[in-house]
């Protein structure tokens, strides 16, 4: 198996604040604005885009949730083992709000179709917006596209994208693997 690094822990960072910079620029202050964080791995990066715009841009009045999507997926009924489901946390309205998912990585759009069905349960949201650490280019199955992206690559088929997050994985990066 080989291995190349995308993005490294300095390289992250960066990233990570431009992309809260990007959400202060349309959602100024949060009053109506809400993160959801796409369960398992959409919610590292949720945690690391709220803290920063709480503790290094002051914006104190960030909503965050985490939304469980295994049993929206159009592909649950196929697998081999056991589904199990992870939290979903939203202890706030999301009617007429303007939600930001957020997510590691964007490949084919399904997860996010599929988010965008969990979500229906909650409420009807104002609008609904999409920032993704890794958009892979070219790989879509479905119409959907990132409002806010971290970096875009190009990645064949037999690679895989995997992002590391030092609470969890021992470090910030993003690797790509041949699998
Ligand atoms: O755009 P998509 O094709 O839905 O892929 C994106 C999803 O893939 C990863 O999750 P996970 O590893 O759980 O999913 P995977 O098994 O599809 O790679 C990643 O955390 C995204 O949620
Ligand atoms: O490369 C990919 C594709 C889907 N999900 C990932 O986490 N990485």
């Amino acid at each position: 198996m080989s291995q190349k690094v995308l993005l490294n822990a300095k390289e992250v960072n960066i990233i990570l604040h431009r992309l809260a910079c990007q959400l202060i620029e349309k959602h100024t202050d949060f009053s109506n604005t809400v993160l959801i964080g796409l369960q398992p791995r959409g919610v590292f990066l949720a945690n690391r885009i709220a803290s920063i715009l709480k503790d290094d841009y002051r914006v104190n009045n960030v909503k965050l949730g985490y939304l469980d999507i295994t049993f929206y997926r159009d592909d649950f009924r196929r697998s081999e083992k056991p589904l199990e489901a992870n939290t979903t946390k939203i202890d706030f309205l999301v009617e007429d709000k303007n939600i930001i998912f957020i997510d590691d990585v964007l490949y084919t759009g399904r997860s996010i179709r599929a988010a965008l069905t969990a979500i229906q349960s909650f409420g009807r949201p104002n609008e609904i917006e999409l920032l993704t650490l890794i958009d892979r280019r070219f790989s879509r199955h479905l119409p959907i596209q990132p409002d806010y992206r971290g970096r875009q690559v190009d990645v064949i088929n037999s690679e895989k994208v995997v992002v590391n997050w030092k609470e969890h994985d021992k470090e910030d990066s993003v690797y790509l693997i041949e699998k």
